[in-house]
């Protein structure tokens, strides 16, 4: 029974490689009483990650679950499982983690696992997509607008069902790094609006 059905708030999961920015929103908007969820727990396979350090400043549970740790790809799976399951996580949100989820982490929180993409998908989208990998795709294929993407996820990288975009203009003199500061700007909001929209669907 989750957290939600005992008449809890719904417990938050976090996954990210680096700096952890959409968890941060997240949170920040739970504390501020613009979000009813109760973030929990984050895990990332980057030990350096700075998303790690703001959880155990934050005092959530935090774990560093990598295949540097676990070099059996079902091992890492399944202690990323375990570690969700301990604290009791009805929601898994990805923010910014690079790796692709396994089969037992999918199994198990089938429907309830949100994750951001920098660009709109369908477009730029799939394995090796991350990052500013996506951004220089989105500059290199002379699209005149980008944005971000919250799906839903699926085992197929980037290809769950959508569940809110922000637009923004790609200007003819767009660096990455420039494209980067104005979709990631859209990000915290956009991810904000989509998990209070998907805890509040019936
Ligand atoms: N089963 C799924 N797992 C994940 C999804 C998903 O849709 N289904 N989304 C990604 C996030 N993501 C895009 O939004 C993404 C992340 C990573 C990669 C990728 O190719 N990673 C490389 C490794 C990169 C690294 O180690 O830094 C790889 O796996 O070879 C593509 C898209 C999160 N997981
Ligand atoms: N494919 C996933 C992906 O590329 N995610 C993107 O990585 C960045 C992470 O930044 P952060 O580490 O500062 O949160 C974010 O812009 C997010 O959209």
């Amino acid at each position: 029974m989750s957290e939600q059905e005992r008449g809890g708030l719904p417990r938050l999961g976090f996954l990210a490689s680096h700096g952890g920015s959409g968890a941060r929103a997240i949170a920040q908007a739970c504390a501020a009483g613009e979000l009813s969820a109760l973030p929990v727990a984050l895990a990332s396979n980057n030990s350096a990650s700075s998303a790690l350090a703001w959880a155990r400043a934050e005092g959530l549970a935090a774990a560093h679950l990598s295949s540097a740790r676990f070099p059996d790809p079902a091992a890492l799976d399944r202690a990323v499982l375990a570690f969700l399951q301990e604290q009791r996580v009805d929601v898994l949100v990805l923010s910014g983690y690079m790796k692709v989820l396994g089969p037992q982490v999918l199994a198990a929180y089938e429907g309830r696992v949100l994750n951001i993409h920098p660009s709109l998908l369908p477009l730029h989208g799939g394995p090796g997509m991350y990052g500013d990998r996506v951004h220089a795709a989105v500059i290199a294929a002379g699209e005149r607008e980008s944005g971000a993407t919250v799906h839903l996820v699926t085992a197929g990288v980037d290809e769950g069902p959508v569940l809110a975009q922000s637009r923004v203009p790609v200007l003819l003199t767009d660096s990455v790094e420039g494209l980067r500061a104005r979709v990631q700007a859209t990000e915290g909001p956009l991810y904000v609006r989509a998990l209070r929209e998907f805890l509040s669907a019936p």
